[in-house]
């Protein structure tokens, strides 16, 4: 990691880059042509691309049925318990998300009301090119199904000899998600955005994934598909005082390391000690990491910054807008209060953030690159739509219908005023 010891507030904005940022006109221009491709050619673009980028020779797209039955054995007894708590847990917090129907009279007369309806085709996009993220499944599949979204398209990257990962296909199966497409990063995105022959386009798509996916779901919400938020590679903050355990925060930052070369992690510290003890640490756990090549290259652009005081810490993190943020501090529940941009907070010195990558039972799927600012994660909101209703007794319209006419008249839109006043006369002579 990069060590900066109190660097003046003019310097912040700099060490707030993330590394994706430098190559995404490239990036960009690359997924524009796969898009063109996908769009022009369809199925036969989508089995190019799992030649070239997955190594993959596929006749079938899509998984067949006997694919999707044969996986739970596949899967350890512990794991598919494992995998079952969890969706317990997520389950129980998104379903505590669910609203009770709003209605009210805002006059007499004139009732309103809001209704929660879901989004009714779906694409869940889950990362499967350096890991199959069947835990992005589960923080997909369950808000959907809770939601009650009719139709649901999930696209996943295939391996080497076509097949999908056993895992996912097992936790596919246990939410009732049968129509899965071998198909990965932009092509993937591409064939939700417009259809192809296996393909149907989506009304919203879902899911994290690397710059190529991030980048496609950019560009399908210019093209009109809705898109949960930018998720792209993995990024965590961790402010520790000296209260901290080196060695937990090591592992936290090393966590999200290991998720790609392009994933960054930021320490923040008030005590230069616990840098160096970090640091220290650090360089242990990673050489006992099956990835420890991908961490160390997201290691190369992350960074550990000495600050002056909580206070220092909390603006720059509010200001990185990070993705995860961990409080690994004496009072995390004062500090935690003034967090203003953030994906996901981590609390105290017990909670991992892995914890809520798997099981605790939030989501996982959270803005990066500082869309923090402005995007929350996904939850079960961004699988409906909140349609509004109103009707309008004429004890009501007689209040409200003047109120309209004449602000109708105010913006010199005579017709609007009319749809009341031809109503109101007829009422009126009743
Ligand atoms: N923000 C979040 O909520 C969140 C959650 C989970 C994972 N993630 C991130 O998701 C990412 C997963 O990335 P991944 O790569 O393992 O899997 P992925 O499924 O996102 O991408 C794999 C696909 O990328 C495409 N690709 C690879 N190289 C390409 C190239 N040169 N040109 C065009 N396309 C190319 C291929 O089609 C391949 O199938 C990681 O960065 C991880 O940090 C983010
Ligand atoms: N940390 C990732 C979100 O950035 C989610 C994940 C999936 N599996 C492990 N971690
Ligand atoms: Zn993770």
């Amino acid at each position: 990691m990069q060590r900066f010891n109190n660097p003046a507030p003019a310097e912040w904005a700099a060490l707030q880059q993330r590394p994706a940022q430098a190559e995404a006109a490239d990036v960009e221009q690359r997924v524009r042509a796969i898009f063109d491709e996908v769009r022009r050619r369809g199925d036969a673009a989508l089995r190019e691309y799992a030649r070239l980028f997955d190594g993959a020779e596929l006749t079938d797209l899509l998984v067949t049925e006997a694919e999707l039955d044969a996986a739970a054995a596949q899967v350890p007894a512990a794991l598919q318990a494992a995998i079952r708590q969890a969706r317990q847990n997520i389950e129980r917090f998104h379903a505590a998300q669910r609203e009770t129907e709003l209605r009210l009279d805002t006059m007499p007369g004139v009732t309103c009301w809001r209704r929660a309806v879901p989004v009714q085709r779906v694409g869940l996009y889950i990362p499967g090119g350096s890991a199959p993220l069947f835990s992005t499944l589960l923080m997909l599949g369950v808000p959907a199904r809770l939601a009650g979204c009719p139709d649901i398209v999930l696209c996943t990257p295939p391996a080497k000899d076509g097949s999908v990962n056993p895992v996912i296909l097992f936790t596919a199966a246990e939410l009732g998600i049968r129509r899965i497409v071998k198909a990965g990063g932009a092509q993937a995105v591409a064939a939700l955005t417009g259809g192809t022959e296996s393909v149907p386009a989506v009304d919203k798509i879902f899911g994290p994934g690397n710059r190529y996916v991030t980048a496609a779901k950019q560009l399908a919400a210019q093209r009109g598909v809705a898109i949960d938020m930018p998720a792209g590679p993995s990024e965590v903050l961790v402010i520790a005082d000296d209260s901290a355990n080196p060695a937990f925060v090591a592992a936290d930052l090393l966590s999200q390391a290991e998720h790609g070369p392009d994933s960054q992690v930021v320490l923040l510290s008030d005590s230069a000690a616990l840098l160096d003890k970090v640091s220290a640490e650090v360089a242990g756990q990673l050489a006992e990491l099956p990835r420890r090549e991908v961490a160390a290259q997201a290691l190369r652009e992350s960074r550990a910054i000495l600050l002056r005081d909580a206070a220092e810490m909390l603006r720059f993190s509010n200001e990185y807008a990070p993705e995860h943020l961990i409080l690994a501090v004496a009072d995390a529940e004062a500090l935690a209060e003034q967090v203003s941009n953030a994906g996901s907070v981590f609390l105290g010195h017990l909670t991992p953030e892995a914890a809520g990558d798997y099981a605790s039972g939030t989501n996982h799927t959270l803005p990066t690159n500082g869309y923090a600012r402005s995007y929350s994660g996904v939850s079960l909101d961004s699988f409906v739509k909140k349609i509004t209703f109103q009707r309008i007794t004429p004890e009501g319209l007689r209040q409200l219908g003047p109120v309209v006419e004449t602000m109708a008249e105010a913006e010199g839109l005579r017709a609007h005023a009319r749809a009341v006043t031809v109503r109101l006369s007829v009422i009126n002579n009743d």
